[in-house]
């Protein structure tokens, strides 16, 4: 399989290069919207550090097969136009997408396979299938979402408490989110409370809160490195390369693996 990833010079992209080194994983284009950024000793010897500008020659150039993505929306949408210009599979991490940015993932679709999740760990996997259990099985309690991250990342609430939420109102019905308080407001016993704590190097905690009159229950997902999520998103370009056109959910690769 010949990869490249985008964001370089990221957090994540320099994760995803890390580990694709320790899989011993053939990674052709390191990406940049800043090239120099990127360090000698990031990537291989064989792997050209390419302009984000010039992504669409070079994945054809290349015959690269799977793309793989943690960035940010806007600079998304062009690398899956590209992708799908170029015939790569796309995989993307990336949050903080719109309606608009999810439009033009289902455009590139239409000619590539496509894999977004919001969080690429199988605990977390695990974690949404629980939360929604719970949100049915404690029908009346009160659901509150925290979820933690480093003082870096820009996008809130997160794109993995976002499908949590996503979760419990696949129970419960569309609930109204109430983005922290301040001042008096009685809580509505229906709405649910989302906190978003930004702080030093948090890599990420997502802890759901489900509160009866007499008891409480926390499920707490903390990942303890990211590599747990570069490591995820390899698993998922290796499931994804070479599948038709279309758009494809991270749960059917954690399936393979079960
Ligand atoms: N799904 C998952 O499991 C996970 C998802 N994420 C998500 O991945 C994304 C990246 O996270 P992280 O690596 O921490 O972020 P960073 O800010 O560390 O890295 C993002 C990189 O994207 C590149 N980039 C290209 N265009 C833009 C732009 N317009 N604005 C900002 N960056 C741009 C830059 O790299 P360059 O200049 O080299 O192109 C930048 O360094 C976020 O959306 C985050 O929420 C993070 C962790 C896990
Ligand atoms: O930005 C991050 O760091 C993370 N972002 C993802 C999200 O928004 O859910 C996943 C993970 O929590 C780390």
């Amino acid at each position: 399989m010949r990869l490249a990833v985008t964001g370089a010079s990221g957090r994540m992209g320099g994760e995803v290069l890390a580990a694709a080194a320790d899989r011993a994983e053939r990674v052709v284009l390191a990406v940049s919207s800043e090239p120099d950024a990127v360090g000698p000793t990031a990537v291989d010897a064989d792997t050209e550090i390419v302009p984000d500008a010039d992504l669409a020659d070079a994945l054809a150039a290349h015959e690269v097969d799977v793309l793989v993505d943690f960035t940010a929306p806007s600079a998304l949408v062009d690398y899956a136009a590209a992708c799908a210009d170029a015939g790569v599979a796309l995989v993307t991490g990336t949050t903080g997408l719109t309606d608009d940015h999810r439009g033009a993932l289902a455009d590139a679709a239409d000619a590539v396979p496509v894999l977004h999740a919001p969080n690429f760990s199988k605990g977390v996997a695990v974690l949404t299938r629980l939360v929604g259990e719970a949100a049915g099985a404690l029908a009346d309690y009160d659901v509150e979402l925290v979820e933690a991250h480093h003082d870096g990342k820009t996008d809130a609430p997160s794109g993995t408490a976002l499908s949590l939420l996503d979760a419990v109102d696949d129970v419960r019905g569309e609930s109204p989110r109430v983005h922290g308080r301040e001042g008096e407001a009685p809580r509505a016993e229906d709405e649910v409370g989302v906190h978003a704590v930004r702080a030093g190097d948090v890599t990420g905690v997502h802890e759901v809160w489900l509160a009866g009159g007499r008891e409480e229950l926390r499920l707490t997902h903390r990942a303890e490195s990211r590599r747990v999520f570069a490591e995820g998103a390899l698993d998922a370009a290796a499931w994804l390369a070479g599948r038709d056109a279309g758009q494809y959910e991270f749960e059917a690769v954690l399936e393979v693996d079960a």
